[in-house]
């Protein structure tokens, strides 16, 4: 018998972080941070409240830039590009670079409309093309059997997990190459929060995804790699079996032993 070759899985960086920094005026909440974000895996990032997890998803697609006196410096390479260069197009990269909040936010109009709007901004599609387009995201979000008799309706209308559902939906349909989930189910029901974990699971296919979480066991479900941070710092950066198995930092250790935090 031919021997079997183990299949190597070659990983691709989606996302190059190099020696970035944050500022909120002069108090820096992102110290020296150097990371790689994996194609095609999940990527958690864990630690206690205000190390600085948001803050690092929110530079990934330049939201700070809505906010006066934030700043971001070093690297942070997206599609070879460092993003945090000026002249960057912020709507495109945010329609390469999605994110969903924790809590759902719907906009006030129809689930369809929800879905059309940021579409619009990128593309040009026919009425049918576009209603090919919400169909396809409203069912990788896992959304479409449960609305698709009421696209009309508000969004607003929807329970809190199929709000969280169709923002996923909104984030998806303008086919971006990552997605960053900022607690995306700290305001839902356990059985909501199973199927967005469910849902992570599917759209790993088709996306890189980076996702904050207070839930170690949540980050322990859904993610290949995992991030921990302290006070700013990346502490600890591996494989999610590996880091939760055997961390190599005292302070990781002490984190997901539930010795701090
Ligand atoms: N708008 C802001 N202005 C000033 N400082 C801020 C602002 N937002 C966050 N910070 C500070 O930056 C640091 C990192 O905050 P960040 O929200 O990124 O932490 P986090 O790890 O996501 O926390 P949590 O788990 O509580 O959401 C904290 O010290 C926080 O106080």
């Amino acid at each position: 018998m031919m021997p079997v070759e183990p299949v190597v899985q070659k990983l691709t960086s989606e996302i190059s972080i190099r020696n970035l920094n944050f500022y909120y005026g002069k108090a820096i909440a992102l110290k020296n941070i150097n990371l790689e974000i994996y194609k095609g895996k999940v990527t958690a990032f864990i630690g206690p409240s205000g190390c600085g997890k948001s803050t690092l998803l929110r530079t990934i697609n330049r939201m700070y830039d809505l906010y006066p006196g934030q700043h971001a410096d070093g690297e942070l390479i997206v599609a070879g590009k460092n993003i945090l260069e000026k002249g960057v197009d912020t709507i495109e990269l945010r329609a390469k670079v999605g994110m969903v909040f924790q809590k759902p936010t719907p906009f006030p109009m129809s689930i369809y409309e929800n879905i059309a709007f940021g579409v619009r901004m990128h593309e040009k599609l026919t009425r049918n093309e576009m209603d090919d387009r919400i169909e396809w995201a409203l069912t990788k979000a896992a959304l479409w059997n449960e609305v698709k008799d009421k696209l009309n309706k508000p969004g607003t209308g929807l329970s809190g997990g199929q709000q969280q559902r169709l923002c996923i939906a909104r984030g998806v349909a303008v086919k971006p190459q990552v997605l960053l989930l900022d607690e995306p189910t700290s305001a839902l029901d356990p059985i909501s929060t199973m199927r967005i974990e469910e849902l992570i699971h599917e759209l790993k296919r088709e996306f890189t995804i980076a996702i904050v979480t207070h839930n170690m066991q949540q980050a322990a479900r859904v993610s290949d790699y995992t991030a921990y941070m302290y006070l700013g710092e990346l502490v600890e950066f591996g494989k999610t079996d590996e880091l939760f198995i055997k961390p190599q930092d005292k302070r990781t250790e002490d984190y997901i032993t539930g010795r701090m935090g």
